[in-house]
Parts: C-alpha cells; sequence; structure tokens
C-alpha cells in the first residue's frame, strides 16, 4: 500500500510545503510587529495572533477591565503603542493632546474603525458607520433633532413615561417579591419606551406590557451564536479587509428588520395621517427625505457635500437611536441606583433638593424643574464616572498628521484610541477613584479639571448626538423615581459586581438587584 512515507520525494514536497505556508503565515501575522518600535514608541511586545489583546480574545478579562489594566500599564506616557491581533492602534493617556486629536485637529480623525460586514444596508448607514463627507452630510441634518427647543417638545411625552415607570413599580414591583427587582431590566424598558415615542411616534409598551415584542427583539439585539461571534472575533484579528464579502453581522439581523418593519409602518401611518404632525426626529427624517432634491441644491449653492436623504438613511439612524440609546441610558439609570442604595446620604440628599425644586413647580417635573436638579446631575455624572457604558472611544486617521511634540506621525487608516475608562478611574484627576462622591462634578471643582478627563459621551464633533437628550430622560426617571421610593440594597445586591466578560458594554453578570420601598 502506498504510503506518503515510502516517497521520500513526495515527503519533502509536502514538508517543504507546509514549511512554506508556515512561513508566509509567521510574516503575515507578524510582519506590522516592528510597527511601534520603528518609531519609538512605548508598547508592550505583542504575542502572534494575539497582539497585545489575548485575555480580552479568550474572554479572560471584561472590555472595561481591560481597558482600566491598559491605562495603567502605560500611565505616564503621552502616547503608548498596541497591537490589536496584527493591527497597530495608537493610545493616547494626555488630556490636552486628546483635546488636539477629538477636537482641534478633529478633521485629520473624522472617521471610526469599523468593520463593514455585507449584511444591510441600514447597519451601513447608521451615522456611527458612516465615514468622511457623508457622515459629515448626515449629522449635519440629524443634529436639528436635539435642539433645545426639540427636547423642551420632548419632555412632555418622557413624563408620560417616567409615570409609567411608577405605575409599573406600583403595580409589579411593590408588595411583590419583598419589593426586589432587577434594575437593568425595569430601566430597559422605561427608556425603549422613551425612545421609541420621542424618536418617532411607536407606542412600544414595554413597561404595561412585560411581554411587548418590540422589548423582546431588542433584548434579542446582540444575541449572537457562539460560532458566529468567534467568526466575528477571528475576521476582525486575521482579515479585517475580507469582512466585507461576508454575509454576517455583529448584529441579529431578525431584529433590525423587526426594527425596519416598526420604523416603515410609523412612517406610512405619517403619509396617510398628514394632519396628525409630530414634533419628533422622525418627522425631521421624513422631512429631509420630502425635500430631498430642494435641499440639495441649497447645500450645493453652500459649497457643502450633498447626500440625498433615502428610506434607507431614514430608517438605519431610526434604528441607531434606539440601540444607541437603548443599553447606554438604561446602564446610566442602573448603576445611578446602584450607587444612590449603597450610598443613602448622597440618595437622602438628592431627594431633598428633587423635593425642593418641586415645590416651586406646583409638584410637576416639568422641563424647567428638571433643568433646576443640578445635583441630580452631579450624581448622573458620577455614575457616568464610576460605570461608563462605554469604556473606550475610537478614531481612524484620514489625513496624514504628526502628533503634536513627538515625532510620530499618523498615516490615513492608522487607529488612535482613548481608554475613557482609565482617565475616570485616575487619582491624579480623581482622588479615591472607587468613591463615589458627586461633589467632584460641583462646578468649582470641576473647572479644575480638564474636561477630557470625562468622556462617558466622547468628545469633539463626533462626540454622542443623544448626550442631551440621555441627561433629560435619565433625570426624568430618577427624579419620578426618587420623589417617592427608597431604593435599597438588597440579599441580591452584588458588592462588587462581576463583569460580564462577553459584552464589549457595561453589563454585569447576574444583573444588579435592589429593593424599592415606597415612602
Ligand atoms: C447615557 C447614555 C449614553 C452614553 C453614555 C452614550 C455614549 C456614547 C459614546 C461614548 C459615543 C461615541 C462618542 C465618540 O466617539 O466620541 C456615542 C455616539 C453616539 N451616540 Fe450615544 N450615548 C448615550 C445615549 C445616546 C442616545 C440616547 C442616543 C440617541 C437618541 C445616542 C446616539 C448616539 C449616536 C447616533 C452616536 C454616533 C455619533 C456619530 O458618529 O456622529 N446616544 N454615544
Amino acid at each position: 500500500m502506498w504510503s506518503l512515507f515510502s516517497c521520500p520525494t513526495c515527503l519533502s514536497t509536502v514538508v517543504g510545503f507546509v514549511t512554506f505556508i508556515c512561513c508566509i503565515g509567521y510574516w503575515h501575522f507578524t510582519r506590522t510587529f516592528n510597527h511601534w518600535s520603528k518609531r519609538g514608541v512605548v508598547h508592550e511586545p505583542p504575542k502572534i495572533f494575539f497582539g497585545n489583546i489575548k485575555d480580552r480574545i479568550l474572554l479572560r478579562k471584561s472590555f472595561h477591565e481591560f481597558q482600566k489594566e491598559t491605562y495603567w500599564k502605560f500611565k505616564g506616557v503621552k502616547v503608548a503603542g498596541f497591537y490589536e491581533g496584527r493591527r497597530p492602534t495608537l493610545i493616547i493617556l494626555d488630556p490636552d493632546l486628546l483635546k488636539l486629536v477629538l477636537v482641534r485637529d478633529s478633521d485629520h480623525f473624522v472617521d471610526r474603525p469599523v468593520l463593514q460586514f455585507r449584511d444591510s444596508p441600514y447597519i451601513h448607514n447608521m451615522i456611527l458607520n458612516l465615514k468622511g463627507a457623508r457622515w459629515k452630510a448626515i449629522r449635519a441634518q440629524m443634529t436639528p433633532a436635539f435642539s433645545s427647543g426639540k427636547l423642551k417638545a420632548m419632555e412632555p411625552l418622557i413624563r408620560i413615561c417616567a409615570k409609567q415607570l411608577q405605575e409599573f413599580i406600583d403595580r409589579t414591583v411593590i408588595g411583590v417579591n419583598d419589593g426586589v427587582i432587577e434594575m437593568k431590566d425595569m430601566f430597559g424598558r422605561f427608556t425603549m419606551d422613551v425612545i421609541a415615542s420621542c424618536a418617532f411616534g411607536v407606542q412600544c409598551d414595554s413597561l404595561q406590557d412585560p411581554n411587548a415584542e418590540f422589548i423582546q427583539q431588542m433584548s434579542r439585539f446582540g444575541d449572537l451564536s457562539i460560532i458566529r461571534r468567534l467568526t466575528v472575533f477571528m475576521v476582525l484579528i486575521l482579515a479585517p479587509k475580507m469582512s466585507r464579502f461576508l454575509p454576517i453581522s455583529f448584529f441579529n439581523m431578525d431584529s433590525i428588520n423587526y426594527l425596519a418593519g416598526a420604523v416603515k409602518s410609523a412612517k406610512q401611518f405619517r403619509l396617510e395621517n398628514t394632519s396628525n404632525r409630530r414634533n419628533d426626529f422622525l418627522q425631521l427624517m421624513l422631512d429631509a427625505e420630502l425635500n430631498a432634491e430642494e435641499n440639495a441644491e441649497k447645500l450645493k449653492s453652500e459649497n457643502s457635500d450633498v447626500v440625498l436623504m433615502t428610506e434607507d438613511i431614514v430608517i438605519a439612524q431610526s434604528i441607531l437611536f434606539l440601540i444607541a440609546g437603548f443599553e447606554t441610558s438604561s446602564t446610566l439609570l442602573t448603576f445611578a441606583s446602584y450607587e444612590l442604595a449603597l450610598n443613602i446620604d448622597v440618595q437622602n440628599k438628592v431627594r431633598n433638593e428633587i423635593n425642593e425644586v418641586l415645590e416651586k413647580h406646583d409638584g410637576q417635573v416639568n422641563y424647567q424643574a428638571l433643568n433646576e436638579m443640578v445635583y441630580l446631575e452631579m450624581v448622573l455624572n458620577e455614575a457616568l464616572r464610576k460605570h461608563p457604558p462605554v469604556a473606550r472611544i475610537d478614531r481612524v486617521c484620514t489625513k496624514t498628521y504628526t502628533v503634536p511634540q513627538t515625532n510620530i506621525t499618523l498615516n490615513p487608516g492608522d487607529s488612535v484610541s482613548v481608554p475613557v475608562i482609565g482617565f475616570h478611574y485616575d487619582p491624579d484627576y480623581y482622588p479615591e477613584p472607587d468613591k463615589f462622591d458627586p461633589e467632584r462634578f460641583a462646578s468649582d471643582l470641576k473647572h479644575e479639571r480638564s474636561p477630557y478627563v470625562f468622556l462617558p459621551f466622547g468628545a469633539g464633533p463626533r462626540n454622542c448626538i443623544g448626550l442631551r437628550f440621555a441627561l433629560l430622560s435619565t433625570k426624568a426617571a430618577m427624579a419620578h423615581l426618587l420623589k417617592g421610593y427608597q431604593i435599597l440594597p438588597c440579599e441580591k445586591t452584588q458588592v462588587p459586581y462581576l463583569f460580564s466578560k462577553s459584552s464589549m458594554l457595561l453589563k454585569p453578570v447576574d444583573g444588579i438587584w435592589l429593593k424599592i420601598e415606597k415612602l
């Protein structure tokens, strides 16, 4: 019987071929590994396939813990080099330099590094993922949706949801299970109702009906099978350029399609009922779609870039608002409640402020009253400092840039990253960083620090477009909650809590369980 070992020529050909492939593979996966040493940038030696992110790829550490550790590894230098797989990334650790990259020289860093799979036009068209002139044109058309006037007009819609939150607590929490509830689930329902109502007038009733399809779909949004998750990871690390040929996605496409269907029905309803005009985000987008040609002429005459608003673009932004606002805002509410339960003195102080302000406003939690709740905003900011839903922000260099005060030159395509959570826990900026102390955000203390060491919403022209909407809706929820209830720790409250290692966002493994008592 023939065997490879009985034919020395065949054997040496096979061995030679395998060796050749291994050498090519080794060269491919390590050829970028001298990137930082050549430029004299401080960095850790990378490992083949993993670069410097082995602990993340093997899910040994959560994303947040990993970013914090990365910051501490390089603390003391202004910039450091890092490898994600074989991709070099420059980490920025100096607030003054951050101001230059994110704000002053932001025209050199317009884009985010995004993997574009061959998945859905809705995902490609989200402003989160858009690049260059296209991003700028769409962002400019969306910005008016978040003006003070628009926010003021939305506040009554938020108030309805906040009242439903109170009813939900009375009906399903107080007197049931001794008042114990998982906060993320409850606030997820509130946030979903708020965004769906304010953004496109959809009543998704997730507080009224625990099994409402909307919330079920949203909770499945990030569900990916292990195989799919691994594939995405491998493509990211080994061959990111292949992504555009692969029909896979970071997201659950059933949920995306369901949400697209909901926006289309809302749009259809608006077109058929023109007398029922709502002053919300969807209307603004629809007006831009209907007046696309006219807007294009105007933009051309102003020498601005022209991107026509199409149905796909409108739907993409609507879905993005749900996704971007849902996890982040409900996480903020969850951790603000967690800290208030563990710091009863702070809880009492913020409740006193709420009661004092409401007395001046006939007990009404309205737009003006919320603006006057200064300490409540300090509490939310301190919760965002300790528990930032997004632990890191990223940019891609789009025009050659020499990093000031260094001889490092970044070329188009090079990545830059900011370990947000590292700044938030640096005792040089926040003494006793593990302590929950809203006074850090009192105006005098706040002004003693660089604004670039507090980045829960990012910074510069590519920062979070929903920042003011997020603060308004979370303040409304907190004001309604704290005026009528006390939040307390219970047996199921974990201190400290364990981070989920599989999520990129801040997620406690077993949720955040607290007890709510009526006052
Ligand atoms: C507590 C709540 C929130 C947090 C912590 C948060 C955080 C962030 C962060 C860190 C970024 C990236 C910023 C950067 O790269 O500099 C971002 C981008 C974004 N956020 Fe938020 N966000 C929140 C709520 C919202 C809400 C409620 C909406 C929409 C209604 C929203 C919509 C967006 C969008 C569209 C972007 C992409 C902006 C662009 O690329 O131009 N976010 N957010």
